[in-house]
């Protein structure tokens, strides 16, 4: 934490200053750790679509065989990173998440430690949904609870009518789009207040 958080990592900026919507559709993801977290963690990345490998030296039940790609029961060796794009640490032991990390960026891989922000290249932020509509929010790893708090604000908004009216508008752009022309040089802004406002849609 410390680390992380010294202004010479920060200067001047959050250091996981960049947020991006990854497409993780048959992307080969490696989740190290057969825990309680390991589990949540390979669990949302197969809800995104991910081709999940788990590594554990012990599977626990909370690991879902079906919905897993794949389960190595074995303490973590390098060639479990062969394919992989992208790495989720969550070993209990900082050491062993360390070394993980250390490995997967010298491959390029892209790394999160679970609750080490120093072995991470990219945190996860607490999220909200609405259909296709996704609220994310980080605090630059300041206040994982502030960030969760928030994010049941911003729930309150991403209701059911914000998941519709978010289908709604994405036919209306593709008929835009179908006929040639282009969404850029609309006001969306009266049509997107006028289906949030309806009694109904
Ligand atoms: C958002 C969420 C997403 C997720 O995990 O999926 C997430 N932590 C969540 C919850 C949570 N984590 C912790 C608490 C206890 C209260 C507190 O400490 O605040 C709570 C709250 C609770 O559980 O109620 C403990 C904690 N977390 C980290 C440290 C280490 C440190 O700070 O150094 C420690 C201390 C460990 C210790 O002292 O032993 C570090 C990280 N946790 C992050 C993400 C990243 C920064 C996100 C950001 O703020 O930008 C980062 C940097 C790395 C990472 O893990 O990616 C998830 C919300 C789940 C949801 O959606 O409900
Ligand atoms: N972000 C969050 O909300 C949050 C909350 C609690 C804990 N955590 C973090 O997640 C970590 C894991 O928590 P947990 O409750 O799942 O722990 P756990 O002890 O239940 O599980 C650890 C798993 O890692 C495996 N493991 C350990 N060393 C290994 C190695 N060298 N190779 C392969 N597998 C190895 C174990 O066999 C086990 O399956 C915690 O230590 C903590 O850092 C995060």
């Amino acid at each position: 934490m410390a680390a992380s958080n010294s202004p010479e990592t920060r200067a001047g900026r959050a250091r996981f200053s960049y947020p991006v919507f990854l497409d993780l559709t048959d992307v080969p993801v490696l989740v190290v750790g057969g825990g309680r977290i390991g589990a949540r963690k390979a669990e949302g990345l197969a809800a995104a679509g991910a081709r999940v490998r788990v590594v554990a030296e012990e599977v626990s039940e909370h690991i879902d065989a079906d919905v897993v790609d794949e389960v190595r029961a074995h303490r973590f060796v390098d060639g479990d990173l062969d394919g992989i794009r992208l790495v989720v640490t969550a070993t209990g032991d900082v050491e062993t998440d360390q070394a993980i990390s250390r490995s997967a960026r010298a491959r390029g891989i892209w790394t999160n430690a679970a609750d080490q922000p120093v072995d991470c290249e990219f945190i996860l932020p607490a999220i909200a949904r609405a259909g296709r509509v996704t609220g994310a929010i980080s605090t630059d790893g300041a206040s994982p609870a502030l960030a969760k708090y928030l994010r049941d604000r911003v729930a309150e908004i991403l209701d059911d009518r914000v998941a519709e009216v978010a289908d709604i508008l994405a036919a209306e752009r593709a008929d835009v789009q179908a006929r040639g022309g282009s969404t850029e040089d609309i006001d969306w802004t009266p049509r997107l207040r006028e289906l949030l406002d309806a009694p109904t849609l």
